[in-house]
């Protein structure tokens, strides 16, 4: 815990001063999922789309935030807490300087999503990327799932990991029955009226 830290909140610029300087609103757009079920297929998507319409965004991978900021965790129960803890606060922070966040990572329990929604606070948006295991095990892009049935990879999420699926999402989009281009449009339904710049 943090101790005989003072922190500075009161003297920071706002962020509605970031928003008025960039004209969009700060959003966390999380996307939940299995492996293989669409997050960075989708997750990529938006991103280039909001970029083509003038939107500054970043975005927050699982994969890549385990080559750097979580480089020493693994997928325990208690790693994957921390992983996401770390992208949730990396996220608050891109937010509430106005920066459009869109973040996959599998987030695979009810527990470790409400510790990413309180960190983040009202910008919190969930995706549910939802998508049948046996659909994305035969997907199977990177053969984890193949690795895993073979035991060569162990707490492997939906095979002998939980995944426990969101109970109440901003979206849901279903990616085994629509194609990527009808799960984009819907989502850019939710998010664009949520990131126009709108003086309040
Ligand atoms: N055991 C196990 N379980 C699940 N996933 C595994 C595992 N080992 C490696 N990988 C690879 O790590 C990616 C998931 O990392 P995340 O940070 O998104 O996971 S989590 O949110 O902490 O559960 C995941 O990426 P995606 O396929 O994009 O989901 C895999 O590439
Ligand atoms: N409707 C869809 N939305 C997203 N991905 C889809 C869809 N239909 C098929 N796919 C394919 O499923 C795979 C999803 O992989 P990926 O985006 O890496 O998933 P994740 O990031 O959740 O592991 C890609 O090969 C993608 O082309």
């Amino acid at each position: 815990m943090a101790e005989n830290i003072h922190p500075i909140f009161d003297s920071i610029l706002s962020t509605s001063k970031k928003e008025g300087l960039l004209k969009q609103h700060g959003l966390v757009i999380w996307m939940v999922g299995l492996s293989g079920s669409g997050k960075s297929t989708i997750a990529r998507a938006l991103e280039n789309r909001l970029h083509s319409e003038g939107y500054l965004t970043a975005l927050l991978d699982g994969d890549n935030l385990r080559t750097g900021i979580n480089n020493n965790l693994g997928f325990s129960e208690e790693d994957r807490t921390e992983n996401i803890r770390r992208a949730a606060e990396a996220s608050k922070l891109l937010a509430n300087n106005g920066v459009i966040t869109i973040c996959s990572l599998i987030s695979p329990t009810a527990q470790i999503r409400a510790m990413a929604k309180e960190i983040i606070g009202d910008k919190y948006c969930e995706v549910f990327i939802n998508c049948p295991l046996e659909v994305c095990e035969q997907r199977d892009v990177k053969g984890l799932y193949a690795k895993a049935r073979r035991g060569e990879i162990k707490s492997f999420t939906g095979i002998d990991s939980p995944f426990e699926h969101p109970g109440n999402p901003n979206v849901e989009l279903n990616t085994a029955e629509n194609s990527a281009e009808e799960n984009l449009n819907e989502l850019l339904k939710y998010i664009l009226p949520k990131v126009k710049y709108s003086k309040s």
